[in-house]
């Protein structure tokens, strides 16, 4: 099985990262490197364009992909969410309508929540357009010509859109457009360039992106399952103590866990007045809370750290 991932930009360090914390460590060779193996010899890398990725799963060159949802959705074909795409079999209703389903469609298997961003209708500030009316008969640049058309389809507006492969920003004060759909994260270009957002096209991070005849395959899932843990374990984090016997309701009270607590004797209780060692998985977000009420209970030598992977 090959999942391609993106060659360069910067999208490439944080996917090798999350691989490799998944446990799908990949072997390094020459740098510019086509393909390279990972730890499981049945799974295999493939580098490409992050723009180019999409089409790639779709031909059969890779079976997986990792990119942008805004790349996906632009090279064309509808992108399915797993549950939509029926891929379990277990959702029924609208989504099982076969006819909506898409032949070039791609099975949006996971949100990997990185490479978050969105795609803006954009416009200079004090230009006069102040709604995606004002671009009637008027021109938009982009980098995103299929979504851009088919955004201004839906809004029923007719505009010339002018293809651009970079620069975007520039193209409304060098004449060229009046507005641009572009990427924006910080905002800090958009500003720099005097540009004020009209309206929302797309929000998109990076997933994990399959063909639909792909989804069931076994090997497939445990990809899914590995990097699912990976982000299941991120705002996490494992609480160790050592609390008194007798305050065990009151220290389960105060830990929500996964499934509950994990109890244990401690050995070095050598006078017997009741130690257990405590045992439990937090939200991260609690641990500043929860830290101050287990010691309202008793508990002590509080010990918090990070998971690498929480297989559920
Ligand atoms: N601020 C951002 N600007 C551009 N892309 C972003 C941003 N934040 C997240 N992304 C995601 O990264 C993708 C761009 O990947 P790409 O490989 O083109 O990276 P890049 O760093 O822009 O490289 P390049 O130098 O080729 O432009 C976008 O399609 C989007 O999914
Ligand atoms: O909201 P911001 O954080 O400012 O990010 C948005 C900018 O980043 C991207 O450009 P990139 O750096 O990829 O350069 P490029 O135009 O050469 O692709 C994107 O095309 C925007 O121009
Ligand atoms: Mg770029």
């Amino acid at each position: 099985m090959r999942i391609a991932v993106p060659n360069k930009g910067r999208l490439h360090e944080p996917t090798i990262e999350l691989l490799e914390r998944a446990g799908l460590h990949v072997e390094r060779t020459a740098d510019r490197q086509l393909y390279a193996d990972t730890v499981d010899p049945d799974v295999s890398i493939l580098y490409a364009r992050a723009a180019d990725i999409p089409e790639y799963v779709r031909d059969g060159a890779a079976d997986l992909g990792i990119t942008g949802l805004d790349q996906a959705t632009e090279s064309g074909g509808v992108v399915e969410t797993a549950a939509a795409a029926d891929v379990d079999g277990s959702t029924g209703g609208a989504s099982g309508d076969a006819e909506t389903v898409d032949e070039d469609a791609l099975v949006d298997l996971l949100d990997l929540e990185y490479g978050s961003c969105r795609l803006v209708l954009a416009a200079p500030e004090d230009g006069g357009i102040e709604s995606v009316a004002d671009l009637e008969g008027r021109t938009v640049a982009t980098e995103f010509p299929t979504i851009t058309r088919s955004y201004f389809e839906s809004a029923g507006v007719d505009a010339e859109i002018v293809t651009v492969t970079g620069a975007t920003e520039l193209t409304p004060h060098v004449e060229m457009a009046d507005a641009i759909v572009d990427i924006t994260s910080t905002g800090t270009t958009l500003r720099v360039n005097r540009l004020a957002v009209i309206d929302e096209v797309l929000d998109s991070s990076v997933r994990l992106f399959a063909r639909p005849d792909v989804v069931d395959d076994a090997k497939v899932q445990q990809v899914v399952t590995a990097l699912r843990s990976v982000l299941a374990a991120e705002d996490k984090r494992y609480l160790m103590m050592n609390a008194p016997k007798d305050e065990l309701p009151a220290v389960k009270d105060v830990l929500p866990g996964l499934d509950g607590p994990t109890v244990m004797d401690v050995e070095a209780d050598e006078n017997g007045d009741g130690t257990v060692a405590v045992h439990a998985v937090v939200d991260e977000r609690d641990v500043f809370s929860v830290i101050t009420d287990l010691k309202d209970v008793g508990a002590s030598g509080i010990l918090v750290t990070e998971i690498e992977r929480l297989v559920e």
